[in-house]
């Protein structure tokens, strides 16, 4: 994941790329050895035993998971678009990079924000409390009905966006965008880091305040061009409507479950929100929290 966010000089001054002056594409090329010795491995098991169930169908009783899916796509002559075994690859590969580090990235932030602001977790476990009820925990149709949890959720991508970069575009023709000439060729960048701590769209945009986006229009769906976490257009995040829910779900139950509090000792103040800028923009320092359960014992012992 660091690796896929550095500035590497070969990308700005394309003659010195073989030289790789700062060794970052000998050890990607070995990281991604290793990635795809161990998707190999996944594939290999999965084609053995689709083989040892009868083969073709990955077997017909048995529950399949994606990768079975993937390889039966694979098998299918027909397909517009032809999957093979590289591609499962690359989709597999995306799902895990895509789907596991930005939520656990982006609810940890928000605890971290909440860890500097305890006025702000008292609201939100009095929404909870209310909507809620202390004797469950929250379900994903709750949602709709804890907007102070949704407004945090927002306020949480504005200053911490996963990919504060996005994924760089390609301009693909010559063009004029406000007053500047973009040449067919150039490689753009979004900065959505910036545009989320504008001073010129945003209120006090060092401050973290969910209210902001209390009866307020602006979601993360890419339409309003002031809160992109998830991109826009053709190569907006494809995993935006699992990934939302996994961090409003995630969050409100952390947040409904457990009340918060920083290591014995340590002052609000202390508490480094330094992140590392790259490709994603994680905490420099994990975060480290106290949690008390905050709903009866027994609910804890069911799961959530
Ligand atoms: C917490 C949630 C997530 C955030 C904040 C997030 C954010 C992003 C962003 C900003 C992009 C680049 C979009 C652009 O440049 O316009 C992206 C691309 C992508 N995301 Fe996510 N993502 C999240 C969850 C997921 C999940 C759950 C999956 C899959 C299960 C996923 C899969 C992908 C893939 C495959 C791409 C590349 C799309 C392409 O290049 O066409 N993401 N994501």
């Amino acid at each position: 994941m660091l690796l896929n966010g550095v500035l590497d000089i070969g990308d700005s001054i394309p003659w010195l790329a073989w030289l790789d002056l700062q060794g970052y594409r000998r050890r990607m090329k070995a990281v991604a050895g290793r990635i795809d010795g161990f998707l190999e491995r996944v594939l290999d098991e999965h084609d053995l035993k689709r083989r040892g169930e009868g083969g073709g169908g990955g077997g017909g009783k048995k529950k399949k998971d994606m990768v079975d899916v993937l390889l039966e796509l694979a098998d299918d002559p027909d397909l517009e678009v032809k999957m093979d075994r590289r591609r499962v690859k690359a989709f597999t590969l995306d799902m895990i990079a895509g789907g596991t580090e930005s939520s656990a990235v982006t609810v940890e932030w928000a605890i971290s924000e909440l860890l500097k602001h305890p006025k702000i977790f008292t609201k939100a476990a009095e929404e909870l409390d209310r909507v809620v009820g202390k004797d469950r925990w929250v379900e994903e149709n709750d949602i709709p009905n804890l907007p102070y949890i949704n407004a945090i959720v927002k306020e949480t991508m504005r200053l911490h966006p996963v990919a504060p970069l996005l994924v760089p575009r390609m301009a693909r023709e010559d063009v004029e965008l406000s007053g500047y000439h973009i040449a067919k060729g150039t490689r753009v960048f979004v900065n959505v880091w910036t545009i989320g701590r504008d001073p010129n769209i945003w209120d006090a945009p060092e401050e973290f305040w969910p209210e902001r986006f209390i009866g307020k229009d602006i979601d993360v769906k890419g339409h309003d061009f002031e809160l992109l976490p998830f991109g826009a257009g053709r190569r907006m995040c494809p995993g935006y409507p699992l990934g939302i829910k996994v961090i409003q779900v995630s969050l409100a139950n952390l947040l409904h479950g457990f009340k918060w509090e920083l290591p014995s000792g340590m002052k609000r103040e202390e508490l480094n929100m330094d992140e590392i800028f790259g490709l994603s923009t994680p905490r420099k320092f994990p975060l480290v929290a106290v949690a008390h359960p905050r709903l009866p014992l027994h609910l804890y012992n069911n799961g959530v």
